[in-house]
């Protein structure tokens, strides 16, 4: 049985000695084939299906080693700020830690699922009035001043167990991919598989390593103007920042990379989210289909050559946000009143 991130990796992960591994049985989550985006594009891609992970999301691999390594420090209290998937995978680490967690929300602008997690996980929620810049300003002066573990992708820990999707993509697939595509946040997970990928091709485990291209929602696109932005919005919430924290990180990345940064429109981002789910039978959260969007922009103009090996990390899954699912885009059906009805709903006629 897969025995969770830190043992399947525990040569690359790093955790205090005689620590007890807080793991929920995250990582080795599918690495689909995407027919019809294969199709579309030309390209062979594969999809990196993070909402499989215990709390359905890619935070998973960076929790179980942060709170691996706050439970052996042996303070009682973990913190983080976050636009709710940290906060969901914090609060459920810390509680199979038993350890408190006390999480920083921008206030009404967490998905539902998302908050759903924290709360029945029993974290101390706090609602900020503000955005996720602010959340995580407050986090790292409260853990500065307070015996409190900061559990946010600025602890290293974060992007050490954020970068086994790397090795695990390079295990299946037997080489790197030519180009990884991901959606890009505060900035932690294209940090964390790039350093996973040129570890693995700086210990020869693979030949070569992917261009990274990194894609931002157009109203919260600090990495692609260069600049910070002052109020982010998008309807991809788990993406609405405005000052990524691995900012420097980030760009390291896709300069060593060769790689690219890219804004798509929460139109773009909503047509992909859509097809996903209608075509391929994945249904992500708004902010992983931002990969999938920048993937068609960047086929659609050429800038990806055909026959490359593509993976798209979708990074979340799409029972997160119940109301953006269910927004304007149901055609409710009349009721099922008998067969023939049942029938023409299915074109069967
Ligand atoms: C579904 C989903 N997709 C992409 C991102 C961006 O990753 P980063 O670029 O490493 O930030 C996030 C990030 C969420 C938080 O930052 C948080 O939960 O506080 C996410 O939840």
């Amino acid at each position: 049985p897969w025995p969770g991130l830190i043992e399947a990796y525990r040569d690359r992960v790093p955790v205090p000695d005689g620590a007890r591994v807080v793991t929920l049985g995250e990582g080795n989550t599918p690495l689909l084939p995407a027919h019809h985006l294969s199709e579309l594009t030309g390209c062979e891609v594969h999809l990196k299906v993070e909402g499989a992970n215990p709390t359905g999301s890619f935070k998973d691999r960076g929790m179980t080693v942060a709170i691996t390594h706050a439970l052996a420090s042996g303070l009682k209290a973990v913190i983080c700020a976050s636009t709710g998937n940290t906060s969901a995978s914090a609060a459920a680490y810390a509680a199979r830690a038993g350890l408190t967690c006390a999480v920083l929300v921008p206030q009404g602008k967490i998905a539902m699922g998302k908050l759903a997690q924290a709360v029945l996980h029993g974290a101390r929620i706090l609602q900020v009035d503000g955005n996720f810049d602010d959340c995580l300003e407050l986090a790292r002066k409260t853990a500065a001043d307070y015996p409190v573990t900061l559990v946010n992708s600025v602890n290293p820990v974060r992007i050490a167990g954020q970068k086994t999707a790397a090795f695990e993509i390079c295990d299946v697939l037997g080489t790197a991919p030519d180009i990884h595509c991901l959606p890009v946040g505060n900035a932690g997970n294209i940090t964390a598989y790039w350093a996973g990928y040129a570890e693995y091709a700086a210990d020869g485990v693979v030949k070569n390593t992917p261009r990274m291209f990194g894609f931002q929602a157009a109203g919260a696109a600090p990495l692609v103007h260069g600049e910070p932005v002052r109020d982010p919005d998008t309807i991809a919430t788990a993406i609405r920042i405005g000052s990524p924290a691995s900012w420097t990180a980030a760009v390291k990345a896709k300069d060593e990379s060769d790689g690219l940064f890219e804004a798509v429109t929460d139109e773009k981002i909503l047509e992909a989210y859509r097809l996903l789910a209608g075509r391929e039978g994945v249904f992500v959260e708004p902010a992983s289909a931002t990969s999938v969007a920048g993937l068609l922009a960047t086929a659609a103009d050429g800038r990806l050559p055909r026959g490359s090996r593509v993976v798209c990390t979708v990074t979340g899954h799409g029972l997160k946000d119940p109301q953006t699912a269910l927004a304007g885009n149901v055609e409710v059906e009349p009721l099922a009143v008998d067969p023939s009805a049942v029938a023409a709903a299915l074109d069967l006629r």
